[in-house]
């Protein structure tokens, strides 16, 4: 079973619409370079909105440690998510388990990052390029999703459910996590494209 995150939620419709749908991950983008941004108060009521077993992620980018920590006291993530060139030291200082996104969009530069998040849960492989923001429907080569790699890896970068099950196929992602492919601008969630993506991800047989 491929698990699914939807990412970058700003309206409470939306976080429940999707936890109805049976998404196992929510996240929440509080890093100020974003366009979905969500200040401490709004996180907080999204994350109100999100029922039992469903995880609460909060993804930052190179932001101030004093900021992650208030982020962590208030809002409680279940896991931090971090997109920027944070080392796993500055990752793991915050007591929180958390996602290390490794941006695939330059290519074999990425490599040795791979190997550089022992402390993570988790490696997020997205399309972007090193300090580009993410949700931006960049995609990268499938096929270069490392096999030799002890950490669960989730795929990100412009899935949609037309490409999802390609993407599964190919990659054989632990999980795959996604933002613009179920919107219809940024930040604001489309609960028919939603519904479309999970369809398609639990179409395709587990390996
Ligand atoms: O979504 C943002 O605005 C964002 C800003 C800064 C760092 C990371 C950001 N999003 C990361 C995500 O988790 C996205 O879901 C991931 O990049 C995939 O996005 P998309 O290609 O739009 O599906």
């Amino acid at each position: 079973m491929t698990r699914i995150k939807y990412c970058g939620f700003t309206r409470i419709d939306d976080i429940q619409a999707a936890a109805q749908l049976g998404v196992d991950a929510v996240g929440m983008v509080m890093t100020r370079k974003s366009k979905r941004f969500v200040d401490i108060d709004q996180a907080i009521a999204l994350r109100d909105a999100v029922p039992p077993f469903v995880s609460t992620v909060v993804l930052v980018m190179d932001d101030d440690a004093a900021w992650v920590d208030e982020i962590v006291s208030r809002v409680r993530p279940d896991m931090l998510q971090f997109h920027g060139t944070e080392t796993d030291a500055e990752c793991a200082a915050h007591g929180v388990r958390y996602l290390k996104a490794i941006a695939m969009g330059e290519g074999e530069g990425a490599l040795p990052r791979l190997r550089a998040y022992p402390g993570a849960a988790g490696l997020l492989l997205d399309g972007h390029g090193l300090g580009e923001t993410g949700g931006s429907g960049q995609r990268f080569d499938w096929a270069r999703m490392p096999r030799d790699l002890a950490q669960p890896l989730v795929l990100a970068g412009g899935l949609t459910a037309d490409n999802v099950a390609e993407a599964i196929r190919t990659a054989r992602p632990w999980g795959v996590d996604l933002s613009s492919g179920i919107e219809t601008s940024p930040g604001l969630k489309d609960r028919a494209k939603m519904e479309r993506f999970l369809a398609a991800v639990r179409a395709v047989p587990s390996a």
